[in-house]
């Protein structure tokens, strides 16, 4: 068996598996929040342990509002990963975001509202800092992979807002317009949430947002469907893969230091000593370093 993994990679729309992946393990973990998505398929890039996990199944069964976000990250995190690289697949709201082009956001705006999107409650308070919700640490590795690898195919901007909406369907007119109104540059149904419990549980979250359509603002451009999305995807798999692989190869070689490592140091307002014994428990993992 492979050494703890410390990165772990996310994989939404359209990437379901890793195939750089060596060794692989299939790991099913129960976690106090419930199952995760899929089985967390655990192997070797090059010789980094890593470990990969389909965000919506690997047979795509999950709606955005029905991931386990919580069982996920808490599911890295029991695997012992420090760092997590999401892929996703968004929406443009700018027109100089085309198609085919990857972002690596900065921001998020939130329009969920059906999300679970903290580990904490039930007797234990805590605020965790979010002002930055990206790792930009992380988020620095990725971009100087993307840029060293200098992939023909492959426009990158290195920073953008995430509008994360409920979904599943898509965006109305007004509601892509007001959007863009509020600077959002891509759009998705899934980030948000997961990178709020990644910073609760001190693990440096980034996205590698793969671009495959003008949402349904862009005149000259139709509406997206998803088949826009899975055949824009398709084009663009292979050098998402190997920009994972390639940011994989950095961290390992020289991980980073991260604010989101010590997100919960100052965070927890309720003392230790007068949090449930149960919720003590279900929380044990991140609460261990703070006891
Ligand atoms: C396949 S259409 C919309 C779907 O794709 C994105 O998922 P992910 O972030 O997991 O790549 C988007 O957020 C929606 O969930
Ligand atoms: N236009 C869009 N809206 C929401 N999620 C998406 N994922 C990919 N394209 C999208």
């Amino acid at each position: 068996m492979s050494p703890s993994p410390k990165i772990g990679i996310i994989g939404g729309s359209g990437l379901y598996k890793m195939e750089a992946l060596t060794e692989v393990e299939e790991v099913r973990l129960s976690t106090p929040f419930g199952d995760p998505s899929d089985a967390f398929i655990c192997g070797r890039i090059g010789d980094v342990p890593v470990a990969f996990l389909a965000r919506h199944g690997r047979d795509h069964h999950l709606l955005p509002t029905e991931i386990p976000f919580r069982a996920n990250i808490y599911g890295f995190k029991s695997l012992g990963v420090e760092y997590l690289i999401s892929a996703s697949a968004v929406g443009s709201l700018q027109q100089e975001v085309k198609p085919l082009d990857m972002v690596v956001p900065d921001q998020f705006i939130d329009r969920t509202r059906n999300r679970i999107s903290t580990f904490f409650g039930d007797g234990i308070v805590a605020h965790i800092g979010f002002s930055e919700p990206i790792c930009s640490a992380l988020a620095a590795v990725l971009t100087a992979a993307i840029r060293d690898l200098n992939l023909p195919e492959v426009t990158l901007h290195p920073r953008g807002t995430y509008v994360c909406m409920e979904g599943p369907a898509f965006s109305t007119l007004a509601e892509s317009n007001l959007y863009r109104s509020w600077g959002g540059t891509v759009i998705g149904m899934t980030n948000l949430p997961e990178a709020k419990l990644a910073r609760e549980a001190e693990i440096a979250y980034a996205t590698l947002a793969l671009v495959t359509d003008y949402d349904c603002w862009h005149p000259e451009h139709d509406s997206v469907t998803v088949e826009m999305i899975i055949s824009n995807l398709h084009r663009n798999v292979k050098n998402a893969q190997a920009i994972i692989c390639e940011t994989v190869r950095r961290l390992a070689a020289h991980p980073p230091a991260s604010k989101a490592h010590h997100a919960l140091k100052n965070a927890i307002l309720t003392p230790l000593d007068k949090v449930p014994a149960q919720t003590k428990e279900k929380l044990s993992l991140l609460l261990a370093k703070y006891c």
